[in-house]
């Protein structure tokens, strides 16, 4: 089994092409998805972000104010790395445990939706393939102010707390550009799912030669004992 790292910025289009590789049968992790459900109320992180945050980042039914506790994060680099070191270590044992629910399902490959994955030291080692989904800069800002309702400062506040796309380019091993219409992502992905097929055929390729020179092998050995006996 392989990982596949699937990042971008915020805004660039992860979850458009998540859906396009889930609707093809991928198995898919978001990691989005799993840092709402890590600070549940009476969790260990909820608890630790009540200590250090304060009440004031609770909604009146105890769950996090997601948009209160955005606010200091995104204009506070410090805030914003003491929240990461308060999550990111629930979301890795969560997505540990899906990869191994992955495995047993006999899954080949798993892609792993990680907004974070180029800023996180030393995870892009795990992935045998890391896909970025870039977008250019005016159309993630004009996208991200639509979606979350968000002035321009405050959009700009919350890219500038990412690695900008254009250095992400440099690490990826495949690029997904969603600067165009949903379309032109779309056949992107529709390549991008071929290659990660062709390439299970190449490691089963692999596997197969790999046995066969060890059969061979078998073979001269028994045929050496024959004939010196
Ligand atoms: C700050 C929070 C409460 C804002 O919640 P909100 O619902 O408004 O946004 P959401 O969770 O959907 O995230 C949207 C995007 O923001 C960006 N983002 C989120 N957290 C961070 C962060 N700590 N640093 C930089 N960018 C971030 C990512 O691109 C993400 O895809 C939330 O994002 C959070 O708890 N972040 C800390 C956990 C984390 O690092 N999540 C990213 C996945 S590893
Ligand atoms: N090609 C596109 N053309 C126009 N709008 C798009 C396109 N792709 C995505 N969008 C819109 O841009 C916004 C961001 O896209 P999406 O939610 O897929 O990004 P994301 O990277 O998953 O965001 P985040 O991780 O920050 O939640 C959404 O409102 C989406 O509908």
């Amino acid at each position: 089994m392989f990982l596949v790292g699937l990042s971008g910025g915020i805004a660039s289009g992860k979850s458009t092409v998540v859906a396009v590789l889930r609707e093809l049968g991928c198995a898919v992790i978001d990691a989005d998805l799993i840092a709402r459900e890590v600070v549940q109320p009476h969790s260990k992180a909820h608890q630790q972000i009540l200590r250090y945050f304060g009440t004031e980042i609770l909604l009146e039914n105890g769950e996090i104010n997601r948009e209160a506790l955005g606010n200091i994060i995104f204009s506070q680099p410090e805030k914003r790395r003491l929240l990461n070191s308060i999550t990111h270590p629930e979301i890795l044992k969560e997505m540990l445990k899906q990869i191994l629910k992955y495995f047993v399902l006999g899954y080949r490959y798993v892609i792993l939706d990680i907004p974070l994955l180029f800023e996180t030291r030393g995870l892009t080692k795990f992935m045998r393939y890391t896909v970025l989904v870039y977008c250019d800069p005016p159309a993630q800002r004009a996208r991200l102010m639509r979606r979350n309702g968000l002035d321009a400062d405050a959009a700009d506040a919350r890219i500038s707390s990412q690695i900008p796309l254009e250095e992400k380019l440099q690490w990826a091993t495949h690029v997904i550009d969603n600067s165009g219409d949903r379309e032109s992502t779309r056949r992107q992905v529709l390549q991008l799912h071929a290659r990660l097929e062709d390439s299970l055929d190449f490691l089963w390729a692999r596997l197969a030669a790999g046995a066969a020179v060890a059969g061979l092998g078998g073979l001269v050995f028994l045929l050496l004992r024959h004939l010196i006996s």
